[in-house]
């Protein structure tokens, strides 16, 4: 991948698991990556060994990849700029980062969450601590697990930008023989599609862990879409977004899949695990957990009713046992599917 006759330059700050394998995405692709990594033993860990042993062991990371814990180095020249650190310190990370940051560069969001307290998708935390435009910030969303995209298995994915010509330029920057990406112009579609479906994959696993069986998955499931799509419209999405990648497909992945830390963590809490107990087996970021309570606050906002979110926040933070949420939900006053 070049630009003007070099190659393009994309540094990715973050080296977990998602960072490291979009990391590896965009190397394949023939970009020049640099990951920047608070830890100099695991940085040094990736240049020596061409793999990230913490996150993705026994992964062979290409050439055209190097890491390094020197944020200033990192950020120079960066035609793009990616954002792979947990959706609840990104404000504070990108703080110390902005004034590093390359002119011109495209800021790139890999988060699916929502900021607590304010309720700000990843894409607007961005726009308010970078004081860039909405032109030049882009979200990759879509059913990504990071292990599967590592092992170099296929899937596709949205590049979503409000100017479709950057979304065209981050696609031709990624796309590579086993990442297919889409552009798509609905960036609040796109964003609310990855960071719900994480509370609706804890839904799943709570029922999957109370073994209540495919058609509840599939219930919830649906229903989890419904109330995505609800709070999409009220907020100005094009409900199709949701019928995309970034909705139906990341749904399905999530809620199918064990590599899903939400899921897992729901699972983990419907086999009767306590939070403290789950929290202490899950050892990498399930963005559900926090943006629960961030995704309903942005709910209540917005007027909008999101009966398995508010379900989710109940089982995960007050304590509901799953068992009584669940004659809960079941229970609710009847009504039209297209409600
Ligand atoms: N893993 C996936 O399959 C996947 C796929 C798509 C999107 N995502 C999203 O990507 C984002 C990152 O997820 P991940 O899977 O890479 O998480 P991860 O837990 O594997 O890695 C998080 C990274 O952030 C760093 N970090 C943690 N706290 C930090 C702090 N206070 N300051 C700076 N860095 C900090 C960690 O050291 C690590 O490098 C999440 O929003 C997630 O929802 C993940
Ligand atoms: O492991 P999870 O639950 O954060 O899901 C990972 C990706 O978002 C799936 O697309």
């Amino acid at each position: 991948m070049t630009t003007s006759g070099r190659p393009v330059k994309a540094t990715v700050f973050g080296t977990g698991s998602w960072g490291t394998a979009f990391g590896m995405v965009l190397a394949d692709a023939g970009c020049d990556v640099t990951l920047w990594g608070r830890r100099a033993a695991l940085a040094e860990a990736v240049n020596s060994t061409r793999t990230n042993p913490d996150y993705l062991p026994g992964i062979e990371l290409p050439e055209n990849l190097r890491a390094t814990t020197d944020a200033a180095e990192a950020a120079r020249g960066a035609d793009f700029t990616v954002l792979a650190v947990p959706s609840q310190t990104l404000r504070e990370n990108l703080a110390d980062w902005a004034p590093l940051l390359a002119p011109g560069t495209v800021l790139v969001s890999l988060m699916k969450g929502v900021e607590l307290g304010s309720a700000m998708r990843m894409s607007e935390v961005i726009e308010d601590v970078a004081k860039v435009g909405a032109d030049r910030i882009a979200v990759v969303t879509g059913p990504n697990l990071a292990r599967e995209i590592a092992a170099r298995m296929p899937a596709a994915a949205v590049v979503a930008c409000r100017d479709e010509g950057v979304a065209q330029r981050l696609q031709a920057a990624c796309h590579t023989p086993y990442f297919r990406p889409y552009t798509n112009t609905d960036v609040v579609g796109c964003e609310l599609g990855g960071a719900v479906k994480n509370v609706i994959g804890l839904a799943v696993g709570i029922a999957d862990g109370m073994g209540l069986g495919d058609n509840a998955k599939g219930s919830l499931i649906t229903r989890g879409l419904a109330e995505t799509t609800r709070l999409g419209l009220r907020m100005g999405a094009d409900p199709l977004t949701f019928a995309g990648l970034a909705g139906l497909g990341d749904l399905v992945a999530t809620c199918s899949s064990p590599l899903s830390r939400n899921h897992t963590f729901g699972t983990n809490l419907g086999k009767g695990m306590t939070l403290q107990e789950t929290i202490a087996v899950t050892k990498q970021t399930a963005e559900g957990v926090k943006s629960c309570e961030s995704v309903l606050d942005l709910a209540r906002r917005h007027g909008v009713d999101m009966p398995i979110t508010e379900t989710v926040v109940e089982i995960v933070h007050e304590g509901k046992p799953p068992v009584v949420a669940v004659k809960e939900l079941m229970s609710r006053t009847a009504k039209p599917e297209r409600h």
